[in-house]
């Protein structure tokens, strides 16, 4: 399985053109990071590794991915409904019985502490709870890709540090992840970190975009090879 992203390019109708001359890969038990200002076509990438938005030029090639898996910047969910009934889902709609589909979900609470939440409904969570539910299903959906879109961007920083690691480690789980992000922690937690801002037109004007501090030390390279260590440090392999 593999994902190769070949010459790739994008504008809207009427806008500028955001990146362009985009060529990465990602295999499984990869974690690549896609960091950039706000407003730099992040989640147009993703949209476009998803097969949602057809990409102006270039070309996604999707070897062997039979799943998609996809956590937005907002958590969504069922009000009345359990954190468990959330989690437990994709594993019923995958014919799992209940119980042993309970013992998985309550792995993945567990892996983004929520295990206190189970019985609770969507509508009494936090929005950092609710987020990290969010996570815990994409984990029991079991995808061959998993793109995460800025997944801290709700959290608070010891809260948001935790789940950076545990991205990490999902990478172990053999599935390849891709993360947009403007936070430090979920970047390093990646083995590889790409900034679009490399890749927009240098006729392009980024200055009205959010400058993200947190990419400064970044920018000189286009791809930066992060510590893997910082992926295997958190001892919370399941
Ligand atoms: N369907 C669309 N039609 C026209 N313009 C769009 C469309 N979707 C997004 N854009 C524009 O494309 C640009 C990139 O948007 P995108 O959401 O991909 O950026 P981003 O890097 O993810 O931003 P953020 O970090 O703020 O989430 C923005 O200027 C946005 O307004």
């Amino acid at each position: 399985m593999f994902v190769n992203v070949e010459d790739l390019g994008h504008r809207f109708a009427g806008t500028d053109i955001l990146f362009e001359h985009l060529t990465f890969s990602v295999e499984p038990g990869q974690t690549l990071a896609v960091c950039g200002p706000s407003g730099c076509g992040k989640s147009t990438l993703m949209s476009i590794l998803a097969g949602w938005q057809v990409p102006t030029t270039g070309a996604v090639h999707l070897e062997g991915v039979g799943r998609i898996g996809w956590v937005f910047q907002n958590p969504y969910g069922v009000a009345q409904r359990t954190a468990l009934d959330h989690v437990v889902l994709p594993l019923l709609a995958k014919g799992e019985r209940r119980r042993q589909a309970e013992i998985c979900a309550y792995d993945a609470l567990r892996l983004f502490d929520l295990e206190a939440t189970a019985m609770r409904p969507f509508s009494a969570l936090s929005g950092g709870e609710a987020q990290r539910l969010m996570l815990a299903r994409a984990v029991c959906s079991r995808p061959d890709l998993l793109l995460v879109d800025e997944p801290t961007a709700q959290l608070d920083t010891r809260t948001a540090h935790s789940i950076s690691r545990v991205l990490g480690n999902l990478a172990g789980q053999g599935m390849a992840v891709v993360v947009a992000t403007h936070d430090t922690d979920t970047r390093e937690a990646c083995q590889r970190a790409i900034d679009l801002a490399d890749y927009a037109p240098s006729e392009t004007n980024h200055s009205n975009l959010v400058p993200p501090e947190v990419l400064d030390d970044t920018r000189k390279e286009t791809v930066v090879e992060l510590a893997s260590n910082a992926v295997n440090e958190t001892g919370r392999q399941r």
